[in-house]
């Protein structure tokens, strides 16, 4: 591979149950990156714009408030439309690579498979929200519930308090998803770290082969 297709600049998203690794796999991969020459601009979604934030703090941390399924969905959509306007599709203009702490396939995993929202429904909506923006790559983080729940700590967000039962339709529902939804790489995260970010550098790699052909 040569040094200008290496540097090809990419949008990478990182999903998987709560609990399964993902800011500590995505801090690995981005050293790798920039060693190879990319540009890396990261992210959070729902988050990253200071709109977002604030929808984030409001569905993860105002418990007090009751969310609807359909309210929930539309916050988590309206978080990630000022994300794709503000952040990725601005960054990936100028040639630089995003990494991206989750993006749509979590809502449908989420909000679609496991808290029953009509998935054709989260698809098109989701499909409006992006507005064309997608991963070239999305690596699933998949793990057992029971592994990654004793993860979280006490402080559990509006989201993790849902509990194992939840997580289990989360971890099935991505699962699913990763045969429909497009370039999933599904690695499993039960392994070590170093294990894991072997396994994700040889998707990315793969993914970079493909795009430069
Ligand atoms: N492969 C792993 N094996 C054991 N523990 C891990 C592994 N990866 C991450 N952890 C630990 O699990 C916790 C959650 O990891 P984190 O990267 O924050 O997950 P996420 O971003 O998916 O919530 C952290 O304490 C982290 O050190
Ligand atoms: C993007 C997105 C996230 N979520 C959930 C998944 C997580 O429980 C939560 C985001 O938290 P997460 O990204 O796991 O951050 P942290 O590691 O700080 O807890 O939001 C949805 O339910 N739907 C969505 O569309």
């Amino acid at each position: 591979m040569t040094n200008t297709q290496s540097a090809r600049p990419l949008f990478i998203s990182f999903d998987g149950i709560d609990g399964a690794g993902k800011s500590t796999q995505r801090d690995l991969l981005t050293q790798w990156l920039t060693d190879m020459g990319h540009e890396v601009v990261l992210c959070r979604d729902p988050g990253t714009t200071e709109a977002g934030e604030r929808i984030r703090d409001l569905l993860l941390h105002r418990k007090e408030l009751e969310l609807h399924p359909r309210t929930e969905m539309l916050l988590y959509m309206a978080a990630r439309a000022q994300l794709v306007d503000d952040v990725i599709r601005p960054a990936i203009a100028s040639g630089k690579t995003v990494l991206c702490d989750r993006f749509l396939l979590a809502n449908i995993a989420y909000q679609g498979h496991a808290s029953g929202i009509d998935l054709e429904d989260v698809r098109s909506v989701g499909k409006f929200t992006v507005d064309h923006v997608m991963p070239d790559l999305t690596i699933l983080l998949d793990l057992p519930e029971d592994v990654a729940f004793p993860r979280l700590g006490k402080n559990l967000d509006r989201m993790e308090a849902k509990g194992v039962a939840f997580m289990h339709r989360v971890r099935e529902g991505f699962l699913k998803e990763a045969e429909v939804y497009p370039h999933v790489a599904v690695i499993d995260a039960t392994q070590d770290i170093e294990t894991i970010q072997s396994a994700i550098r040889g998707a990315v790699s793969k993914r970079l082969e493909e795009l430069a052909k």
